[in-house]
């Protein structure tokens, strides 16, 4: 049943690929919520931005890369309802971008074949995400 009181929260996600067509997962450090599941990098749309310009600073923030609003592909989209936010989330390709992943905020990194994926234990609001990546792939 639909609770009003619940916040919609918007946050984008991307998918970065690289040359053998694998996908940058990242895992939520200790402390956070979801702490220790692998999840897309990406964030909460702030006041004022699209949510392409969020992945552009989410991305240097989170991994120390640069890349343009123009080099953002829309795949799909989750809608999850968390226990206390319902969730929608943009997920974006990202295949060209400069510098090399780190883990600035992560506890690790890895490239993973989107196949693979569900081998990785993400936030369940991305498990439907994970086919149209091995359909694009
Ligand atoms: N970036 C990202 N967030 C996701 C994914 N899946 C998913 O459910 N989320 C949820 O979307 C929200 C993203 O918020 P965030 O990363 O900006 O913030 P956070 O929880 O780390 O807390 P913060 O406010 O301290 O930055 C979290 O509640 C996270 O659980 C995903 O694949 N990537």
């Amino acid at each position: 049943m639909s609770d009003k009181t619940k916040k919609l929260l918007l946050v984008s996600a991307c998918a970065l690929v690289d040359a053998d067509g694998r996908v940058l997962i990242a895992q939520r450090p200790e402390g956070k919520q979801l702490a220790g599941l692998w999840e897309f990098p990406g964030g909460k749309v702030e006041a004022g931005e699209t949510p392409e310009e969020t992945l552009v600073r989410e991305l240097a923030e989170e991994l120390g890369i640069e890349t343009k609003v123009a080099c953002l592909a829309p795949l799909t989209f989750a809608s999850h309802s968390y226990d206390d936010f319902n969730l929608l989330m943009p997920l974006y390709v990202c295949r060209r971008y400069w510098g090399i992943p780190q883990a600035k905020e992560h506890a690790a990194l890895k490239w993973v074949r989107p196949n693979k994926l569900r081998d990785y234990p993400m936030p369940p609001a991305d498990a439907p995400l994970i086919p149209f990546l091995i359909d694009l792939l």
